[in-house]
């Protein structure tokens, strides 16, 4: 046997061969080629369900044995094929330590709540049990909704949906995107057929109270991605009555790179028994080991130079710039575009219509190199590719946010750098509170050498467009609003800001007054006077936040209220809240904001400045742009002021504040006029050279001796009203002179009308004429159209215009006629018939077909029969 065994092994030609025994050899693995076959055919024969049941059941009787620690790849897991094929397809292969830890424990039936850093596979690590899921229970698109995967934000949503797509395409499910922003009936058409929905809380909501065929009662797998950030956005009371409206009996996954105490209250409520996955708890470091952390300390009023020096020297890269609202985003997007720094700028906040944000979203994933502008809307789990730098121009709200941020680069083992922007009040306790959380940061200098200073030419853009102006005050209004609503007080204290300076950088001359924070300061001493400072910073000066600023203006925040908000919302004693983003777009602001482009193309979309009432006193009311909305908190002290230079300015600020008492209006325009300014005239040329005054109107009514006005300076108010009265009857009778001269036109227009329509008729008797003359012979004179008709008509004609005649020469054809009226009156019908037979030739002599002598005869009588 060893003999022969070795033989078959071998291969190698017999040297002794034994014909019996390869005949039975032979036969044996014939034998089992064909019943092999034969097991192929069967089982092609048995319908397609009973096969996948088995291989279900096969796969679910390997669930209870996977072990995290043999997994290396994903097709170590007991995954449908389907599911692997999608997987391959998009090229994962290996799994990363969340999805080895959780995917196991999903698959199993059980709750996760799994934390791991930011770009460590998070989504892989949902998705694929959730497919899983439906495909073990055999799901089809009559059982409605089976998987919930609900999303802080709208991108996320969406970027989340797209990798869905990717890996399930092999499954048979219907996967649906459920947003705000979209159109709510086309979504109430689709929804009752989707199997897996993802969604934002606000928009799901919304179904559930409003579309009538909108139900989850045989919900499977419900799953909360970045759970913590949904909370901070103010969704709890949203997320409660969800979550009421889920059957209990479900499995409950939970995802964020951060855990807080919220996400733990959460996951109380929803989650049964569940298995907590932290899979960088104990690593050294919270960030990805492959990000480089710098930081900063730069003064208020050299950031934005700082930013621009950096992206000037950045220009093959590709980078997030994080603010902390929307509306220094805008201010600042238009800003730089017009600046020009040599890179494709784009921006994205919650203030943009849904369409927009994608198309920004699509933009910057397809860039290579690009600047993108944004509010913390882009913080979190978005996966935009090859990030390079994660800039944060503003101080983040706590660890956490700044640990997402940064996370939008470095992702799946990639490099990346980020740079956070501190101001000196704020690096004491940022960096203290970063190295509690594990982030490594080091501090690095700006090389003032290598500073470019722009604020001059943001002043000239400021001067120049008023539009632009308005946005930055209120991006300073707004950033100062961020500023004062942060809860922690020992990085965030508005009052140590150098507004003045502030306000100079963003390229305004003058610093806006912002109510709130006088209103808030007044507080401040009062409750200070009160209590003897015995009130600590933090707590008091965050409450009296949250009562001065309306929850309207807390929305506008965007992203960094937390718990405030929810303490809002409770004092205000609303039920739910719904997506900021949804209500920061009203229709209007989604035109205004709609346009707003990629680079440079954005002044097209600047609106009227004609909206702006007054210089003095900006009070923006109702109007169309939400953003001008908080203007109402806004006063500009003084405009147009750009001569003066910074340090002038500063003196001329301490004094204005030093000046307690309070101007009227009267006492400002007295002052204005004592100063005796005139109003800039506009005067061009006509062609032939003579002088107009376009610009003010000149008075029609002035009479010369008016020029010599009292020049003593000041209004005038009898001669004011004499004035008035004389302009009033000017225009009186240039207005009695115009009615007169249209209805003179309309005479005129009705006469031509009655000489044409005549004319009209005369053609058709010349014509019936014509018709009729068959025979010369039987010519009867008396049936000549009446010459004084054609004279009359004529005459009239005369008294019109020459033109006029031409005119109807041409068109009618009646050429001689109208040639000359005596012409007409005079020639005879017969030459007329002539005229109308030789039509084509109508400058060849007529020819009466009679004698001279007998011509003259006929003309002789009908010039006699006419008399
Ligand atoms: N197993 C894998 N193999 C290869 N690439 C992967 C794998 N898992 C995830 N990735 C890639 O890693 C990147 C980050 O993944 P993902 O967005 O899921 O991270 P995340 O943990 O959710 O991040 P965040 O906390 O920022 O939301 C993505 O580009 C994704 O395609």
């Amino acid at each position: 046997m060893g003999g022969t065994g070795r033989h078959v092994g071998g291969g190698d030609p017999d040297p002794d061969p034994d014909p019996v025994l390869n005949f039975l050899r032979w036969k044996k693995n014939y034998n089992r080629r064909k019943n092999k076959l034969r097991l192929q055919r069967k089982e092609q024969q048995r319908p397609a369900g009973v096969v996948e049941r088995e291989g279900i059941s096969l796969l679910e009787k390997r669930y209870p044995e996977i072990n995290p620690n043999e997994i290396k790849r994903f097709s170590d897991f007991p995954l449908s094929k389907k599911t692997l094929k999608g997987l391959q397809e998009a090229q994962y292969r290996m799994v990363t330590e969340i999805q080895r830890q959780t995917i196991g424990l999903a698959l199993q039936g059980k709750d996760v709540l799994g934390a791991a850093k930011t770009g460590s596979g998070k989504t892989l690590a949902f998705i694929v049990p959730a497919l899983e899921r439906l495909y073990r229970q055999q799901w089809t698109s009559i059982d409605g909704l089976g998987v919930l995967i609900i999303s802080p934000t709208r991108e996320l949503a969406y970027q989340t949906f797209e990798v869905l797509r990717k890996v399930g395409k092999n499954h048979d499910f219907s996967a649906g995107l459920i947003i705000g922003g979209k159109d709510l009936k086309k979504e109430v058409n689709k929804i009752h057929y989707v199997n897996m929905l993802i969604c934002t809380p606000g928009r799901l909501l919304q179904h559930m109270d409003e579309t009538s065929y909108f139900h989850a009662s045989d919900l499977q797998m419900l799953i909360l991605d970045e759970a913590d950030r949904i909370l901070d956005m103010g969704f709890t009371d949203t997320m409660n009555a969800i979550i009421e409206n889920l059957p209990k009996k479900r499995q409950t996954l939970l995802f964020s790179a951060t855990q807080t105490k919220s996400v733990k209250d959460l996951a109380r409520l929803s989650l049964k028994d569940p298995e907590y996955v932290w899979v960088h708890e104990k690593a050294k470091f919270s960030t990805p080991a492959t990000l480089d952390q710098n930081y900063v300390v730069c003064g208020l009023q050299q950031k934005i130079n700082m930013l621009y020096s950096f992206l000037r020297s950045h220009l093959n890269k590709k980078s997030i710039v994080f603010y902390a609202s929307c509306k220094e985003v805008q201010y600042l997007f238009r800003v730089f575009c017009r600046l020009r720094p040599g890179i494709p700028i784009l921006a994205l906040h919650g203030k943009q219509p849904q369409m927009k944000r994608m198309e920004v979203y699509n933009n910057f994933v397809r860039k290579k190199s690009a600047v993108l502008f944004a509010t913390d809307v882009a913080a979190r789990g978005l996966d935009f590719p090859a990030v390079n730098w994660v800039i944060q121009f503003d101080c983040p709200e706590d660890a956490n946010t700044y640990i997402h941020r940064v996370g939008r680069t470095a992702r799946y083992k990639e490099g990346g750098e980020a740079l956070l922007v501190l101001l000196p009040s704020e690096e004491g306790g940022m960096v203290h509170q970063l190295s509690q959380r594990k982030v490594p940061v080091n501090k690095i200098k700006i090389n003032p050498e290598k500073l470019v200073d722009i604020q001059k030419k943001m002043q000239s853009f400021l001067a120049q467009d008023k539009e632009l102006k308005e946005r930055a005050q209120m991006c300073f209004v707004s950033y100062l609003r961020s500023v004062y609503l942060m809860k922690n007080k020992e990085v965030f204290d508005v009052f140590k800001l150098p507004l003045a300076e502030y306000a100079h950088s963003l390229g305004l001359a003058v610093e806006p007054r912002v109510r709130f924070l006088q209103k808030a300061q007044k507080q401040l001493s009062v409750n200070e006077s009160l209590e003897g400072k015995s009130h600590p910073e933090g707590t008091g000066q965050c409450e009296d936040a949250c009562s001065l600023v309306s929850n309207e203006e807390v929305e506008e925040r965007g992203t960094h209220f937390k718990e405030k908000i929810s303490t809002v919302q409770r004092m205000k004693g609303e039920g739910r809240k719904e997506e900021p983003e949804e209500k920061e777009l009203p229709s209007q602001v989604i035109d205004k904001e709609g346009d707003e482009s990629e680079e440079l193309s954005e002044e097209e979309e600047v609106p009227s400045i004609n909206k702006i009432p007054k210089a003095e006193s900006i009070n923006f009311l109702a109007d169309d742009d939400d953003d001008f909305r908080d203007l109402d908190l806004l006063t500009v002290k003084r405009q147009n002021v750009f001569g003066l230079e910074a340090k002038d300015l500063a003196v001329l600020n301490t004094s204005n504040s030093e000046l307690k008492k309070k101007a009227t209006k009267t006492k400002e325009a007295k002052k204005i006029l004592k100063r005796k300014f005139k109003v800039n005239t506009k005067i061009v040329f006509t062609e032939d050279g003579e002088l107009v005054q376009q610009w003010p109107p000149v008075q029609k009514s002035r009479v010369d001796s008016e020029e010599k006005e009292d020049e003593s300076g000041g209004i005038n108010l009898d001669k004011a009203k004499e004035r008035l009265q004389e302009e009033d009857k000017f225009d009186k009778e240039v207005y009695r002179k115009k009615i007169k001269e249209k209805h003179r036109e309309k005479r005129l227009r009705e006469k031509a009308e009655r000489r044409k329509a005549s004319r009209t008729s005369e053609k058709e008797g010349v014509e019936a004429f014509l018709d009729y003359s068959g025979n010369e012979e039987e010519f009867d004179p008396s049936t000549l159209p009446d010459p004084d008709k054609y004279r009359g008509s004529d005459q009239e004609a005369d008294l019109d215009t020459e033109d006029n005649d031409g005119e109807l020469e041409e068109k009618n054809g009646t050429r001689k006629r109208s040639k000359s009226s005596n012409n007409a009156a005079e020639e005879s019908p017969l030459r007329r018939k002539k005229a109308k037979l030789s039509d084509e030739h109508s400058f060849v002599p007529l020819d009466t077909g009679l004698s001279l002598a007998e011509d003259e005869e006929l003309v002789l009588h009908l010039l006699n029969s006419q008399k």
